[in-house]
């Protein structure tokens, strides 16, 4: 359960062939491009982030790697960086929190190597968050491509591992501005006591206040791509939404 109020926002920049792109429902293939990463990373920064969710789709897929321009993103970055996509072995692990994220997540790795995932988070403690990427409640791994088991059953694996964080996706919202599935977040919530940090499927302030409402219950923060890219609100707009249903 978190004890800060004021819900974090994360900015999403997912970078696919070197561009900045959205995808929908994760799906390869359905990119709309946005442009240079960096460009995008520090537009959110000077508009007032104090995160940016960095994703490798090319990593998470296996259809090459962004690793230099991604490290080079975030060194140019003075805010917190949360990196993802891709991040399975000891040397990608080491290559991401050698870039000076803050934090990085597993995917595929929490999913198919249990003992790799537990030494990670035994080294790392909370530089590593895990990515519980569903659909229902059955994980998917590989860029979304393969199921990966029961999300329960893994979560309760990873928080007896002491998994420090979660980020929560529902894949058949992602990229979509369908709306968040707030029952899924409820749902992890009242199984862990870790943090959970909402993604996928944002499309209005009112979707920030309803995911703000959940901080009680244990949401920490909701990444949001698609509805900035789309321009549904600004990032100012945005956080000044979340403030105002903490201060409440
Ligand atoms: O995060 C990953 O590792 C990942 C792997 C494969 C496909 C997509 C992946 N991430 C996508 C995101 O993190 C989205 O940017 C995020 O959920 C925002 O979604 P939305 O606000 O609906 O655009």
């Amino acid at each position: 359960m978190t004890t800060d109020t004021r819900l974090e926002l994360l900015p999403a920049v997912d970078v696919r062939d070197g561009q900045a792109v959205r995808l929908v429902k994760g799906e390869s293939g359905s990119e709309t491009s946005y442009g240079d990463p960096l460009a995008a990373a520090l537009a959110w920064q000077e508009d007032g982030a104090e995160w940016i969710h960095l994703v490798d789709l090319d990593a998470a897929f296996g259809t090459g790697s962004n690793r230099e321009l991604l490290a080079e993103v975030v060194g140019r970055l003075d805010v917190k960086v949360e990196l993802s996509g891709g991040i399975r072995d000891d040397e990608s692990l080491r290559a991401a929190l050698a870039t000076g994220c803050t934090r990085v997540n597993l995917g595929t790795a929490a999913l198919e190597d249990p003992e790799w995932t537990r030494a990670a988070i035994a080294e790392h403690g909370d530089r590593i968050a895990v990515g519980l990427d569903v659909r229902g409640t059955t994980l998917a791994g590989r860029g979304w491509t393969r199921e990966g088991g029961e999300l329960f059953e893994t979560l309760a694996r990873l928080d007896a591992d002491g998994c420090a964080r979660y980020v929560v996706t529902d894949v058949n919202k992602d990229g979509t501005l369908a709306g968040p599935n707030l029952q899924l977040l409820r749902d992890v919530c009242a199984a862990t006591k870790a943090p959970v940090v909402a993604s996928g499927g944002v499309s209005s302030l009112d979707d920030l206040r309803a995911i703000a409402s959940l901080v009680p219950e244990g949401v920490e923060g909701a990444i949001v791509g698609k509805a900035l890219y789309a321009g549904a609100f600004t990032l100012p707009e945005a956080l000044a939404a979340v403030r105002a249903v903490a201060g409440r």
